[in-house]
This record gives C-alpha cells, sequence and structure tokens, in this order.
C-alpha cells in the first residue's frame, strides 16, 4: 500500500513542478495573465478582478505580467503557487515555504530568547508601574513589533533574515529612522479608553499579521504586554489563510511558533508559550484567517468585498497592520506624493482607528512633512526599498463623509 502511496505521491509532486515551471514561464516571458482554473472558494473573486484588470488595460487584449500593477500580478503569483500545491493532493496543503520560515525562526532563537527573558521580567512588577513606566514600555515593544518587519523573506529574496542581535538593545540607534511616529496617539487612545471604558465592555485591539518567525514572536509579545497591562481585554490575531509572500504568517505557522515556545529547553520562552496557548484557550486571543488578506484588492475596497471582515473590524478599538504589504494595500499602492495625509490616501477605509507598523520596502509613503522624504532620498536614493526606514503612522479620525 506505501509503494502505491509513494508512487501517488510522486506523481503528485512531477504534476506541482511541471505547473510551477509553467507558471515560470508565463512570468519570465510576459504572457497573459489567465484565469484561474481551481476550484477553490476565492476563485470566483480573483477571475472577476482580472477582468477588471482586463478593462483597464483598456482593450489592449490581456492583461500580461509586465503590462499590469505589481501588486496584482505578485499576489497573483502566490495565488498561483498556491494553486499549483493545492491541485496536486496529497501534496496539496504543503507549504512551499514551511522550510524557510522555519529556518527564520530557529537562526532568531538569541534574540527570540533575549525578548521572551525581557518581557517575563517586565511582567513580575507590571502591577507596580505608573502610567509613565507603563507608557514607556509601550514604546519599547511597538518598536521592537516595528523592527521585526525587517525580517522578511519575500523582501531578502530568500537571503538570511533572522533577528541575531537583541531586539532591546538597538531600539535607541533607530529612532533617528523611524520617518513618522505616531505612538504618543496610539498610548492616548489605549490610555483613554481603558480609563473611559466604565461601562466595563472589553477594549478589543486587533493585529494584521505579517511574517512569520521573530516579527510573530514580537507580535504576540506585544499582545500579551496589552492584555497583561491591561490597556486591552482582547487581541484579534489575522493571519493568511494560503502559503503567502514566502513568510507570511497561515495559521499553521502561528500554532506551531506557540508549540516550539513551549517546548523550548528556556523557563521565559517556555512560559511565553504556556500563557499564550492560556489566551487562546480563554478565548481573550483569538486567530482568524479571512480570504480576503490573500486577494489582490486594496483595503478600500473591503466593505464591498468582504463587508463580514469590516464589519468585525468595526468592533475593534484599534486595528494593527504589520509590514509593508499591508501598508501598500492601506494606501492603494499609489505613488501618492509624500506630503499627502495618511487619511486621504486611505480612501474612506477607517473599520477603527488604525495603525501602521511597517519598514519600507516598497515606494509608497505619505503623511511626511514638506521636504522630509525628498531630504532622506537626496542621500539615500534607494531609501524606500531597503527596509532601513519605518513608520508608526496612526488614523484616528471616522470618515469625514
Ligand atoms: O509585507 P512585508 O512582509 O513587510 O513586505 C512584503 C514585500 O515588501 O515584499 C515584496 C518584495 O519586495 C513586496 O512586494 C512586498 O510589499
Ligand atoms: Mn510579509
Amino acid at each position: 500500500m506505501s509503494s502505491l502511496k509513494n508512487m501517488k505521491g510522486v506523481e503528485a509532486e512531477k504534476r506541482a513542478i511541471s505547473f510551477l515551471s509553467k507558471l515560470r514561464n508565463e512570468l519570465q516571458t510576459d504572457k497573459p495573465v489567465t484565469p484561474l482554473e481551481d476550484e477553490l472558494p476565492d476563485a470566483v473573486l480573483w477571475n472577476q478582478y482580472l477582468d477588471y484588470q482586463r478593462n483597464l488595460s483598456n482593450g489592449n487584449g490581456e492583461p500580461s505580467w509586465f503590462q499590469s500593477p505589481w501588486l496584482f500580478v505578485e499576489c497573483y503569483m502566490y495565488r498561483r503557487i498556491h494553486a499549483a500545491l493545492v491541485q496536486n493532493p496529497p501534496i496539496g496543503s504543503f507549504d512551499v515555504f514551511k522550510e524557510g520560515k522555519a529556518q527564520n525562526f530557529f537562526e532568531s532563537q538569541e534574540a527570540i530568547i533575549a525578548l521572551c527573558t525581557y518581557f517575563q521580567e517586565l511582567l513580575k512588577n507590571i502591577k507596580d508601574l505608573d502610567e509613565k513606566q507603563l507608557q514607556g514600555e509601550l514604546f519599547k515593544l511597538l518598536q521592537v513589533s516595528l523592527w521585526g518587519n525587517k525580517c522578511d523573506l519575500s523582501f531578502s529574496a530568500g537571503e538570511e533574515s533572522s533577528q541575531k542581535s537583541s531586539p532591546l538593545q538597538c531600539l535607541e540607534n533607530m529612532v533617528p529612522y523611524i520617518i513618522v511616529d505616531d505612538m504618543e496617539k496610539l498610548w492616548s487612545l489605549l490610555i483613554n479608553t481603558k480609563k473611559r471604558n466604565t461601562e466595563k465592555c472589553n477594549v478589543r485591539v486587533d493585529i494584521v499579521l505579517d511574517n512569520a518567525g521573530f516579527e510573530l514572536v514580537s507580535d504576540l509579545v506585544l499582545a500579551d504586554f496589552l492584555l497583561s497591562s491591561k490597556l486591552a481585554d482582547e487581541v484579534h490575531f489575522h493571519g493568511k489563510s494560503i502559503p503567502w509572500y514566502v513568510s507570511d504568517t497561515t495559521k499553521n505557522d502561528f500554532n506551531w511558533t506557540i508549540k516550539q515556545l513551549q517546548a523550548a529547553n528556556h523557563m521565559w520562552m517556555s512560559r511565553c508559550g504556556i500563557n499564550w496557548e492560556g489566551n487562546l484557550k480563554k478565548g481573550v486571543w483569538v486567530y482568524q484567517d479571512h480570504m480576503f488578506w490573500t486577494l489582490p484588492h486594496v483595503y478600500s475596497s473591503m466593505a464591498e468585498v468582504a463587508p463580514d471582515l469590516y464589519a468585525d473590524l468595526q468592533k475593534s478599538n484599534l486595528i494593527l497592520f504589520k509590514g509593508d504589504l499591508n501598508y501598500r494595500k492601506l494606501t492603494g499602492d499609489r505613488k501618492w506624493e509624500y506630503t499627502v495625509p495618511f487619511h486621504q490616501a486611505l480612501n474612506k477605509f477607517h473599520p477603527a482607528p488604525l495603525c501602521s507598523l511597517r519598514t519600507l520596502k516598497s515606494d509608497t509613503q505619505v503623511g511626511l512633512k514638506p521636504g522630509q522624504g525628498e531630504q532622506i532620498q537626496a542621500s539615500e536614493p534607494e531609501w524606500m526599498v531597503t527596509g532601513k526606514y519605518g513608520i508608526v503612522q496612526f488614523d484616528a479620525a471616522p470618515s469625514s463623509s
């Protein structure tokens, strides 16, 4: 029986590889972007979007790889990779990026140990911290989560991108590279919501996750801090429902990471892992992976394309969007003038107060001061794509219209 099963496995691998080499050929030779032929539930939405792109190319025939918007074809590429696997059982659920994500986690061990140790020490006396101290700790963990976004395999093209040094040591000298810093606004939103929360309804923070590995651990520590400091009562995490942009977090990555921490032979890592599994069991942490996050749509179309997700996010007091791809979708991936207000670039996407924690890896940036972008550009032409600069960019005002 096993030999027959192996034969099926080998055949499936061969077919998946042929699907992937066909994809690579199309991509490399600027072939038309073709409709998805699999039966997955999102295929209809993808093909509707492809029609929309076809109409945009004002009748110049099929939109091709090189002639289509970068955001669209990059998302489409990852969806086609998924299709190559899922159409070839029994390897349909194989995550082609798992090895790279796991490697990033293991290579970041020192940084993870440093962060878990720091956090568990902080927890020991968190009840004695005054507001100023609590604010200081929030700012530190927001920055660790921000710079954790540098560790991204789709950006490093598989080059090692783990967090080697201790994440808390280098925060001070990274401050000048935070070119939009709205941490004070985040603090006042959270502390005022906590103080105003007389009717005892839950304060909910949502984290739209990005990369697995060290970045995910930094997001989990931030989420634990929000609960342990009582700045929030529940945290909702949003991951990807399929393998995405190499290192983006799937449900398997989320659960695997918590299990790895639990099993670690390091007291503070395992303490974190045990507490975090407890949070999930108690329901104060909720993991969701709506299919919208792995569609090509920008977020200003969420209310129309995924009204259920938009309505869920409207229940949040604060939504943290991690990473560069989320920022591109928040701002419509347009080449805005640097000084365009973030609120305007969101184009009426406003389910709740929201904040982007992003290191710059693509050439879209808004909400800068006059001359700020030009000044950096003058000395560092590659400043938007190196991941060296970061933002903590907040939007509070509900849509004016
Ligand atoms: O969302 P992340 O993980 O921060 O970054 C993902 C990303 O920067 O990698 C790709 C290649 O540069 C970009 O298209 C995409 O925006
Ligand atoms: Mn990513």
